[in-house]
């Protein structure tokens, strides 16, 4: 690897050649300047990151004592209370303040909605992403079983008319409920179109014409007033498109000639850097940078063959509408984009500081992501992003508010480097590790200025949890955890705290991933409740499940509903602290069997494309073939749920390793059709064999259970023995066409 050096820093060239070839030019920042700047900022923030890390160490022994400690009575929270404060665990309460955020775009601030997350890598899927801000509701719901049919759905059959008809109806029936005529169903009408300037339903049974009940929900059309294209209708701020076309097999067969029912979707999207991405290398990360650029300057395209046919997928334009006063309406084709960076804890060898260190990759990653944002700012590109002039960066995995203050200095120091005026650079604070959710005032008040949104991430916050009491007891059964009482404490309390901090209509209160892909009809069953629960946003999986779960915010209006919380105090911090330990373990040996095989079922299935495909984010059968999208936070529960139960004998090392050996054939074979699949099976002495084994039989001491370090490490002795074992990245995909 042939490294510049700048400053104290040695960079690797094929990095120094992207930022100063791709990324800079027509920025404004000349790349001596990028890189000097950068050189002084890792100077100054890489011992601010080794302290932060070192205090999360201590702080882990110092939980560690207390819960080890003789005669310590793991009920007596107000005991274990005491002991936090003391050892600065809990922090100082800030006195009561509201976020001063600005220029926040709508996306976030006022209208809410799906929020999506797609690795970054993968060039197609994040274009996918960016789209997805509109979704056919008839595909959705026709392609999924969010629509009950006994006749199901199967990919690739012939259309299935009843089942296309049921689709209808149901969409009918929806807009009678959200979007309502003043008289009569939107089922039984057999034209709409546009007079004075309002929407008129026709029956065609020579009954009077309606207009809708809420006049104001017209929001715009195209194409001639009489006869419509597209009919815009809006609610709760959200969009949704009845598209005609009577010359379409679905507008041939439809009383109004409606072709698509087309609804405003994923609102926001985190183009992901951290855990869905399987970035170990300087070539890793100038991938997920390159695709971050084609994003920021709007000229990203994938091609790929699909359905038997060679397709180019780019970014789609804005769409554009004539108000009912006359007037042109555009709005975003795409979602909002925003930048997830790694945590504190990991560092890159793309850049090595004076004493040949790697250093710490959040840096990198906030100095380059952002710099990359400036083409946005700065209109050099194709598509706009902000529309309010602000570049989005997600910081996951901060442990308390010295780390958000961390976060915080760090954007201001880049800012400097790139003359971007104070607090361009928002952040979103993941509240996914224990020490953040027991003090998240005081982490939303050292970002009090940027802050753009919290969110519950309760996966992460489970192997958190998980980690944290990993010498107290065994914990319960991963299944289990949701019903814990920290579970509703922490949910209940982020919103709370964020209300009382004043993000209402400035930032987004987010609540946490659906991860069965395909599970969608109890998906609308269950993420209901985030909208209901105060939530301007969660996160989906895909795109269908945006589109899906737009819909739950038509139906419950969350302004309305954050209005009514905002004096409903914070559950209390006792349930928060309340550890999720098995109190008298029962397990048969079958449950326990079960448990265990269940865990390893999914790390070995996870794992094995990860360390041998570079795939960060995989959608793995459970072992009721289940598919369970799995990153890397849902491996860090399952490792350190294994990692608990063998460090108090629930299981022992005979047992686990038995059931790695039972679970590789089985994904084994899940993965037979996957082209260049190396069987686990075969292959116990491989890198992805070894990797899982470290997660689990190490697990007890990684650094609060995190599995990057191991993960990295097994995917790079992989890439070093079959350096072709590459991620799909768009060249390739283009290659294999
Ligand atoms: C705890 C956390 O940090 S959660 C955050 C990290 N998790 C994520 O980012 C989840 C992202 N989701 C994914 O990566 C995928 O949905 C998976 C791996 C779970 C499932 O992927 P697949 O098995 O390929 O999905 P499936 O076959 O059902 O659908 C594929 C299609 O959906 C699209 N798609 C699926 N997920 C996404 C997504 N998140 N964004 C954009 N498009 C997506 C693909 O582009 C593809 O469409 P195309 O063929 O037109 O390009
Ligand atoms: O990042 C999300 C989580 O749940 O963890
Ligand atoms: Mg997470």
């Amino acid at each position: 690897m042939s490294r510049r050096t700048i400053g104290q820093l040695r960079i690797d060239h094929a990095l120094d050649d992207f930022v100063t070839q791709e990324v800079l030019p027509g920025t404004g920042v000349d790349a001596t300047r990028f890189w000097t700047g950068f050189s002084e900022i890792v100077a100054t923030f890489t011992p601010k990151i080794l302290n932060a890390l070192a205090r999360r160490r201590l702080m882990q022994q110092a939980v560690d004592q207390i819960l080890t400690s003789p005669g310590h009575d793991p009920g007596d929270i107000g005991a274990q209370i005491k002991t936090l404060h003391d050892v600065g665990y809990i922090a100082k309460e800030p006195k009561a303040f509201s976020i001063t955020t600005t220029h926040v775009d709508d996306e976030i601030a006022r209208i809410a909605g799906p929020q999506l997350v797609v690795p970054v890598t993968n060039a197609r899927y994040a274009l996918n992403a960016a789209n997805a801000r509109w979704g056919s509701l008839y595909d959705a719901l026709y392609g999924t079983d969010a629509e009950p049919y006994t006749g199901g759905c199967i990919p690739g059959a012939a259309f299935d008319t009843a089942r296309g008809d049921l689709v209808i109806r149901r969409v009918r029936l929806l807009l009678d409920e959200i979007m309502p005529l003043a008289r009569g169903n939107h089922a039984d009408v057999t034209r709409y179109h546009v007079t004075d300037g309002g929407l008129v339903a026709d029956f065609g049974d020579g009954s009077a014409p309606a207009g809708l009940r809420v006049p104001a929900q017209f929001a715009g059309f195209s194409g001639p007033a009489h006869a419509p294209r597209v009919v815009l209708l809006r609610n709760n701020g959200l969009h949704i498109e009845l598209c005609f076309d009577r010359s379409s097999a679905i507008g041939s067969r439809d009383r109004a000639g409606v072709s698509d029912v087309i609804a405003e979707s994923a609102l926001s999207t985190i183009m992901d850097c951290e855990d869905s991405v399987a970035a170990v290398d300087v070539e890793d990360k100038i991938l997920v940078y390159r695709n971050w650029l084609g994003l920021m300057q709007g000229t990203l395209t994938a091609s790929f063959r699909k359905g038997g046919r060679l397709l180019e997928r780019r970014l789609a334009p804005d769409r554009h509408y004539t108000a009912p006063d006359g007037t042109t309406l555009a709005l975003p084709g795409r979602s909002l984009m925003l930048i997830r960076n790694v945590g504190h804890h990991m560092f890159t060898d793309a850049v090595l500081d004076q004493a040949d260190h790697p250093v710490p990759e959040g840096v990198l990653d906030a100095a380059i992501t952002a710099a990359i944002g400036l083409h946005d700012l700065r209109g050099g590109s194709r598509t706009t992003n902000s529309r309010a002039g602000s570049i989005y960066i997600v910081k996951p995995k901060m442990h308390g508010p010295e780390e958000v203050a961390l976060s915080n200095a760090l954007f201001a120091r880049v800012e400097r480097l790139l003359d971007l005026a104070p607090n361009t650079i928002k952040m979103g604070i993941m509240d996914e590790e224990r020490r953040t959710s027991a003090n998240l005032a005081a982490c939303i008040h050292a970002a009090r200025e940027r802050v753009v949104f919290i969110n519950t991430g309760f996966l992460d916050r489970t192997g958190d949890e998980i980690h944290y009491c990993m010498q107290a007891g065994p914990v319960v059964r991963k299944a289990d955890m949701r019903a814990e009482p920290w579970m509703a404490a922490y949910e209940q309390r982020n919103v709370a705290i964020g209300l009382a901090c004043g993000l209402k209509g400035k930032a987004q209160i987010g609540k946490g991933m659906w991860a069965m892909p395909d599970r969608m009809a109890d998906m609308m069953a269950q993420k209901s409740a985030h909208p209901r629960a105060g939530a301007n946003t969660a996160w989906v999986p895909s795109p269908t499940a945006a589109t899906l779960h737009a819909l739950h915010y038509h139906f419950t209006d969350v302004a309305a509903v954050q209005a009514r919380l905002q004096t409903v105090p914070p559950a209390p911090i006792e349930p928060l602290l309340t550890l999720p330990l098995a109190r008298t373990p029962d397990w048969s040996a079958a449950e326990i069997r079960e448990e265990l095989d269940n865990n390893i079922q999914g790390i070995l299935g996870y794992v094995v494309r990860w360390v041998d495909m570079g795939i960060g984010c995989s959608k793995v059968p459970d072992l009721h073939d289940v598919g369970l999208m799995e990153d890397r936070a849902t491996l860090r529960i399952s490792s350190q749920h294994v990692a608990n139960w063998l460090r108090h004998a629930v299981v022992s090392e005979d047992d686990v390793r038995a059931s790695m050996a039972r679970m590789s054939s089985i994904v084994d074979d899940q993965n037979r059709d996957e082209a260049g699949y190396r069987p686990l099976s075969r292959n116990m002495t491989g890198p992805a064999f070894r990797a899982a084994s470290d997660l689990v039989f190490k697990g007890a001491v990684q650094p609060n259970g995190y599995t990057e370090a191991t993960l990295h490490r097994w995917r790079r002795a992989a890439k070093d023995a079959a350096p072709h074992t590459r991620q799909t990245t768009p060249e390739l995909d283009r290659a294999s066409l």
